[in-house]
């Protein structure tokens, strides 16, 4: 049995709640998904004639997640999957926009449920990491790291996260300047290398 959260009287308790996610395809029937497609990411991937490219041909659902509407007050916890399509724009791999928290101390866990990819993480200090995705893997995102998950496999990368549900998303920071590293396929393998948009 599926419940649905009640999104009303932020500030109050919720209810309890169950809710339930595909472990095949990481999709929920009875909530919609939030897509994000390729058209939404001008400008994120290293390679612009790539990304123009492709864009040319096919306005391509690179990511798709649940959210579930649970109200942002402190105390609640926000949760759902986030599933990355495989692909390439040029060397480099399908990806999330990626997003420091708007309140910079909140952390995140995701727990891959399928497929094979990466967790990039920096901080406004400068120093960053990336951590693998398999069936079975926690990654701990600690606060003050933006994080973009980065679909490496051939298959969808399926993840379930929970965060703080006022923690709040900052894009703005990751769309101007950009991550220091971007993950690109170099000899058939993922390789962390610098961002060459990087300012
Ligand atoms: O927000 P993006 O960087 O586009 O990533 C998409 C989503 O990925 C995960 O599922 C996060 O927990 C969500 O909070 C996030 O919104
Ligand atoms: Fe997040």
């Amino acid at each position: 049995m599926t419940t649905q959260a009640n999104n009303g009287n932020a500030g109050h308790p919720l209810a309890p709640f169950s809710h339930y996610f595909s472990l095949n395809n990481g999709l929920s029937d009875t909530a919609p998904s939030l897509k994000r497609y390729l058209s939404k990411m001008a400008g994120m991937y290293a390679d612009d004639a790539a990304f123009r490219e492709r864009l040319q041909r096919e306005d391509t659902l690179v990511y798709e997640f649940h959210e579930l509407g649970v109200p942002e007050a402190a105390g609640n916890l926000a949760f759902g999957t986030s599933i990355v399509y495989p692909g390439k724009i040029g060397d480099e791999y399908f990806m999330t926009k990626g997003h420091f928290h708007t309140i910079l101390d909140t952390s995140e866990v995701y727990y891959c449920i399928g497929g094979k990819g990466l967790m990039l993480m920096e901080n406004p200090e400068g120093e960053w990491d990336v951590r693998e995705f398999s069936p079975g893997t926690a990654v701990y995102v600690p606060g003050r790291y933006a994080h973009r998950s980065i679909n490496t496999g051939h298959e969808p990368l399926i993840t379930f996260y929970v965060f703080r549900a006022d923690a709040g998303h900052d894009y703005g920071t990751i769309e101007t300047k950009g991550f220091r590293k971007i993950v690109v396929e170099q000899d058939g393998r993922p390789a962390a290398i610098d961002n060459p948009k990087w300012k």
